[in-house]
């Protein structure tokens, strides 16, 4: 069953819903119309189509989309889905959300995102490699080291990243490694970046749990989605003691109340389906959601946690791995009943903090080692955190709002800077504040 298309009360738009995120936090701030009408819209988005040849012969014409949203901190940034589902709106949000993530964390990046319409999984090796170079030769004349620099995301990964920057080479007749991140080792990819997003989102939850005084150890998780971002979660969860009770990806879910091998379960996810492991309980995709955990790691796709489940959520803490699980309506309730929500925008900015690592490695054409990355992506995410922190107890909001607070200040600060919009477009009481500083 699809929770994507089950929220059919409230408004599930991404390009709406974080439309309504930016409102909320611009309202606090007391920033001017004119900066968030900016805000509202990407500043450009094409549209392509291209055509493939299938292994049978046959022709088939893919479409996809390429977002740029603001740059107003530098070079847009952010990955390329494959999915059925891709849609425009999607990719706008999507691209949305990188910017204020990028800003959260202080990366000299605005927000890009691309996405083709197509299922990877109904597609031979050699297919995916076609439709990978055919979109990034359609879009080609956007990217560029210090243009738009495209990353993984939902179904997409190292190899598909490893045929792009080799098609985007060739079309540029040199090696031009710094155009896209996420790339496989050999290419200059960089190390720590495939767990980067999860290991991101595990500081996150330590400083979380810290907060309320509670212990990693023994602690209750259940994750949504068995992928880069889930299942890598899951592994360094379980490393710090938590015990791992439930897990799902899109065949199924499955549930144990004294905690799930991870071993095990990583070969039945190779082999098929985390469905497959021999747990005592096997449970809907929803019921998931729903389990009383201390840790819940939604890491699949958008609108997992709506008006509808909300309620019944008995999480203490919800980490969102994934991008733009949680609408606004269900926001408010989680708040409510106490349920501390770690936000996309923060929770899952380990990938791109790495993304950033890896650009910087490769136009200096010198490497670091995995615990230097791994150290560096720490105090990033613990510093952007706290600043989150800080900024939600200043408002009086939730993590989310304090999220956007502080990424548009550095944002806003950025097109004052470059003489976007003038001074006068921020209230007085948001210049004061100091969130800058941790
Ligand atoms: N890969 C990255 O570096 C980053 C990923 N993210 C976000 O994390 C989320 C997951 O992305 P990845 O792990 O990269 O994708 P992935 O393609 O590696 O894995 C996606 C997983 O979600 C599962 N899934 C799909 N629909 C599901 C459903 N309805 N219920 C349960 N599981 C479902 C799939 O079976 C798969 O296991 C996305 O929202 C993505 O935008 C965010 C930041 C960076
Ligand atoms: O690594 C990157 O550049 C972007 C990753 C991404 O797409 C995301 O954070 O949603």
């Amino acid at each position: 069953m699809n929770v994507r298309r089950d929220a059919m009360l409230e408004n599930t738009n991404p390009y709406d819903i974080v439309k309504q995120q930016i409102d909320r936090a611009a309202q606090l701030l007391g920033v001017d119309d004119g900066i968030v009408n900016i805000l509202k819209k990407p500043a450009r988005v094409l549209s392509v189509s291209f055509p493939v040849k299938m292994d049978d012969g046959s022709i088939r014409v893919f479409e996809g989309f390429r977002s740029q949203h603001n740059d107003a901190l530098g070079p847009t940034k952010g990955g390329i889905r494959f999915h059925p589902d891709v849609t425009m709106d999607e990719v706008k949000a999507l691209s949305m959300w990188m910017t204020f993530k990028c800003s959260v964390i202080g990366l000299p990046f605005g927000g890009g995102k691309g996405g083709v319409i197509c299922d990877p999984r109904e597609l031979s090796k050699a297919e995916l490699q076609r439709v990978s170079r055919g979109y990034i030769e359609a879009i080609s004349s956007l990217i560029g080291p210090d243009k738009d620099i495209p990353a993984p995301d939902v179904y997409t990964n190292p190899q598909v990243m490893g045929w792009m920057v080799d098609s985007f080479s060739r079309l540029n007749g040199a090696f031009s490694p710094s155009v896209i991140t996420g790339k496989p080792l050999i290419l200059g990819g960089s190390e720590g970046r495939n767990e980067a997003t999860a290991r991101g989102c595990v500081y996150t939850i330590v400083e979380a749990m810290n907060d309320l005084n509670k212990p990693m150890e023994n602690a209750t998780v259940a994750v949504q989605g068995f992928g880069n971002a889930g299942r890598i979660a899951a592994k360094l969860l379980h490393e710090l003691g938590c015990r791992i009770v439930a897990v799902s990806d899109s065949q199924g879910a499955v549930y144990d109340p004294d905690g799930l091998e991870l071993e095990p379960l990583e070969q039945c996810k190779d082999s098929g389906t985390v469905r497959q492991y021999p747990a005592p309980y096997t449970i809907e995709l929803e019921e998931l959601l729903e389990l009383d955990v201390d840790i819940l790691i939604p890491a699949a796709m958008e609108n997992s946690i709506t008006s509808q489940n909300a309620p019944r959520v008995k999480a203490t803490i919800v980490a969102e791995a994934a991008n733009g699980p949680t609408t606004p309506e269900a926001d408010r309730i989680l708040s409510e009943n106490d349920v501390l929500v770690i936000p996309d925008i923060l929770a899952n900015a380990g990938g791109v903090t790495v993304s950033y690592f890896e650009w910087v490695q490769n136009l200096m054409n010198y490497y670091w080692k995995e615990e230097e990355v791994n150290e560096k992506l720490r105090d990033m995410m613990v510093t952007a955190y706290r600043k989150v922190v800080k900024a939600a107890k200043e408002y009086d909001t939730d993590l989310r709002t304090g999220a956007f607070i502080v990424s548009l200040q550095h944002i806003i600060e950025a097109m004052i800077a470059r003489g976007w919009v003038d001074e006068t477009a921020v209230s007085t009481a948001s210049k004061a504040t100091s969130l800058m500083t941790p």
